[in-house]
């Protein structure tokens, strides 16, 4: 298979890169009037403006061309239909099964994917009854107050964000924790206030073996025994999610305590699963099922709609343009809403463990970029923080603006400030300010020209500095499913340009086998071994005579 850079699509981007470079958006809006209703589209519960890019019909077409050239359809569709197309693991990848809604039979490894899956659901809502129902006893015969969910990775960074996303629908009933650093200071903060008489374990790993996960859950099982004494009380407060159910008995919980999930579900896209427990538990099953609702019909856009009108793929056609033709090494997102507060570290990721990868489909090294760094934080504070650098830089950084019309709690006088600030932000990114304007500006204020001209230069904003607008019209759990859902389908289809396995993580491999021999060394009267480079040594070395 020849690389992405010789297909004829590429290429013809790469030529038609070099007419755009000297181009300024500021003038392409100026010139057309229309630049936002044909840059612009409404896709389930959000509207996506991408019309504040570098970019011209031209420049869609040609990326459109792109996407049909690597044959993103026909992949999607295997996607959907349960192909095994993380060709790595030899798995299929079937997130989407999870929040199906069409009842439609679907298979993989022989099995019936959405028996299985209704299968957990009802179980779930079982359990999340009896739970926040107060009906679920501990051992001393009274409800629980509070989970602690236990997992790190795509068993904690789904579940917490989507927590912290919807907690204005919480009705207070259940406290939800979260616990993923093996640091054991956020165990014993945790566990601190709480009583093991009314706290329920939620212990989440997809494979049962994670060290972090496995040691906060020890900690956690001998603090409530410490109180309890009798490990049969286990079964009252443990439960366990996980697709290695030997390994979730081994360690205790009992089996009818352990939720399935599947090999087809990949961690970071695993939220939809039984892994999103914890935010059933803390919000309960209504809200969790608008949020799969949610997901299931941005589902259904990125399978139906064309690819211009589609906004997954346009949102992953904009990121392509931007790292691949026109050299932005980075990308931020930049959620307005504080509930969205987690959203950039769990895109960082959905977008950077898929996608961060060198080698093609064929085990090539690969000769254009993959994944920008993914960074982020909530928009308000950076403009207070590093948006400098955003606006006057010497990178370009394209950004996601995420906003909502209506806030989660309405406070008079906070979200049109917000939302004033929310476009203020993204238009100044775009048009900049020029030195004459600068000028302008100062001589009205009364400046003499010496002191402009000292200082012009350093107030100009270059501007065309691009960015996409994702305005939803409340953060509510189906809006919630609609973005995350959008954001799962951009990856996979730069994940496809790319040409990269987007499903598997294998490095994350090498520095766990790293740790597993140096946790060995670092007991007492252990050796340390000579196999290290000289600063590893060294620095083992100091850390166990300076402990
Ligand atoms: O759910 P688990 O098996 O405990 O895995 C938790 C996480 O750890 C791994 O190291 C991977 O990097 C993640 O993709 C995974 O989500």
């Amino acid at each position: 298979m020849s690389s992405r850079t010789e297909l004829t699509a590429w290429q013809a981007l790469e030529a038609h890169a070099r007419d755009m470079q000297n181009k300024h958006m500021s003038d392409l809006f100026d010139e057309d009037d229309l630049r936002f209703a044909k840059f612009s589209l409404k896709s389930p519960n959000i509207l996506l403006d991408y019309s504040k890019n570098l970019i011209t019909e031209d420049t869609r077409k040609a990326l459109i061309d792109l996407a049909e050239a690597c044959d993103v359809e026909s992949l999607r569709d295997k996607m959907f239909a349960g192909e095994k197309i993380n060709r790595t693991e030899d798995r299929a990848v079937l997130h989407v099964a999870l929040r199906d809604r069409t009842g439609e039979p679907l298979e993989a490894d022989g099995d019936d994917v959405r028996a299985q899956v209704k299968h957990e659901l009802e179980r779930m809502r079982s359990l999340v009854a009896q739970v926040r129902g107060g009906d679920w006893r501990g051992y001393t015969g009274k409800p629980m107050t509070d989970v602690v969910s236990i997992g790190i990775g795509g068993s904690n960074l789904g579940p917490l964000m989507v927590t912290e996303a919807l907690s204005g629908y919480s009705d207070g009933s259940l406290n939800v924790h979260y616990v993923s650093n093996i640091d054991g200071f956020q165990i014993a903060q945790t566990l601190r206030d709480l009583d093991p008489e009314t706290t329920l374990f939620v212990v989440a790993s997809k494979t049962f073996t994670t060290l972090e996960t496995m040691t906060n859950a020890s900690s956690a099982e001998t603090w409530f025994l410490d109180k309890a004494k009798d490990k049969s009380f286990i079964n009252r407060h443990f439960i366990a999610v996980s697709s290695n159910r030997p390994k979730a008995m081994e360690f205790g919980v009992a089996e009818e305590n352990i939720f399935d999930m599947w090999d087809w579900v990949g961690g970071r896209f695993s939220l939809w699963s039984a892994i999103g427990l914890p935010i059933a538990l803390n919000l309960g099953m209504e809200i969790f099922e608008e949020l799969l609702e949610g997901a299931f019909e941005m589902d259904q856009h990125f399978l139906t709609e064309p690819l211009s009108k589609n906004a997954p793929v346009m949102l992953a056609l904009m990121g392509v343009w931007n790292n691949n033709f026109l050299g932005r090494k980075a990308h931020a997102l930049l959620p307005y809403d504080q509930c969205l507060h987690r959203l950039p570290a769990y895109m960082q990721q959905a977008e950077m463990e898929s996608n961060g990868k060198s080698v093609n489909w064929s085990g090539e090294r690969i000769d254009y970029s993959s994944v920008p760094l993914i960074w982020g934080e909530v928009g308000i504070n950076g403009q207070h923080a590093f948006y400098q650098c955003l606006h006057q830089g010497t990178q370009i950084v394209p950004a996601d603006f995420i906003g909502s019309v209506e806030p989660t709690v309405a406070v008079k006088g906070h979200h049109d400030a917000l939302m004033a600030n929310f476009f203020a932000q993204s238009e100044a990114m775009m048009r900049g300010i020029s030195a004459d304007q600068v000028r302008e500006e100062l001589s009205a204020k009364g400046m003499g020209s010496e002191r402009i001209e000292e200082i012009v230069n350093h107030k100009v904003h270059e501007g065309n500095r691009p960015t996409n607008t994702i305005l939803l019209q409340k953060v509510d759990a189906r809006s919630l499913g609609s973005l995350i859902a959008m954001y799962e389908h951009k990856i996979f289809v730069q994940g496809i340009i790319w040409e990269v396995h987007s499903f598997d993580q294998w490095g994350v491999e090498l520095g766990k086998v790293l740790a597993n021999g140096i946790l060995a060394e670092l007991a007492p009267d252990a050796e340390v071994g000579a196999g290290h480079d000289a600063s590893t040594r060294n620095l083992i070395e100091y850390y166990k005579k300076a402990r």
